[in-house]
């Protein structure tokens, strides 16, 4: 798959030869429904696994993915959440500092498409100007006829919560990777923007080190 970067992104990273532009990491968090299908988003593209049983996640999971992004090392933290009531509270204490926030819903049951603008609301509260995403999951489950209307919809409410929207399959793979693929390009070009902006205002200097880097942006 061809991602694409902004161009002076790749000017960055191809001047990096001393390496002086570090580590970059990512914080994720998938929220929604109950048993909308986060775990195995996660479990799809992290371990290229399935499991039809359903296993309710207890609080909070999470997986590391680490890239080599334009030779820069770019670690993604994936959160996984619980999306049962109980556990709402746990959950949303590991909300805080994410730079995406992924509001997850099963493209079959349209409730869970209505539940996603409070979903958003709670997790962006406590995120650091999220690039935020909806995904419909489960698109294995659905007509090509039913997919038509329900994507409408989903673009409309995509619109409206600042949202790219993306149709996923977990069982058969259908667009996952290429979801997180477009989510690691996204968030990379803007950690190296940042770092870039930063670097140009003297303010932003301790020292000899660049505040992005003290940040780990
Ligand atoms: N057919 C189909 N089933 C799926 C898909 N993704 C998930 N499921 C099923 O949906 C059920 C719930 O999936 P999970 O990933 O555990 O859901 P969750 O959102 O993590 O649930 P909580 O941990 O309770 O919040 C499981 O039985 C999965 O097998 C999919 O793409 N297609």
């Amino acid at each position: 798959m061809k991602l694409n970067f902004d161009p002076r992104v790749k000017d960055a990273c191809a001047q990096n030869k001393t390496g002086t532009v570090g580590l970059k990491v990512c914080k994720a968090v998938l929220v929604g429904d109950v048993a909308v299908g986060k775990s195995c988003l996660i479990n799809r593209f992290c371990h290229s696994v399935f499991d039809m049983d359903y296993k309710a996640t207890i609080g909070v999971d999470f997986e590391v993915e680490k890239f080599s992004v334009l030779s820069v090392p770019f670690n993604l933290q994936i959160w996984d959440t619980a999306g049962q009531e109980r556990f709402k509270c746990i959950a949303a204490s590991y909300y805080r500092g994410s730079n995406v926030v992924i509001v997850v819903f099963d493209l079959s049951d349209i409730d869970s498409m209505s539940h996603t603008p409070q979903w958003k609301e709670d997790a962006c509260k406590c995120a650091s100007d999220p690039h935020i995403f909806l995904v419909g999951t489960k698109k294995d489950l659905v007509s090509d006829a039913a997919f038509a209307d329900i994507e409408f919809e989903a673009m409309k409410l995509a619109n409206e919560i600042n949202a790219e929207f993306w149709a996923v399959s977990s069982k058969t793979g259908e667009n996952v990777r290429e979801f997180f693929f477009r989510l690691v390009s996204l968030t990379f070009d803007k950690a190296i923007l940042n770092e870039l902006e930063t670097r140009k205002s003297p303010v932003a200097q301790i020292g000899s080190n660049l505040i992005s880097e003290w940040l780990c942006l």
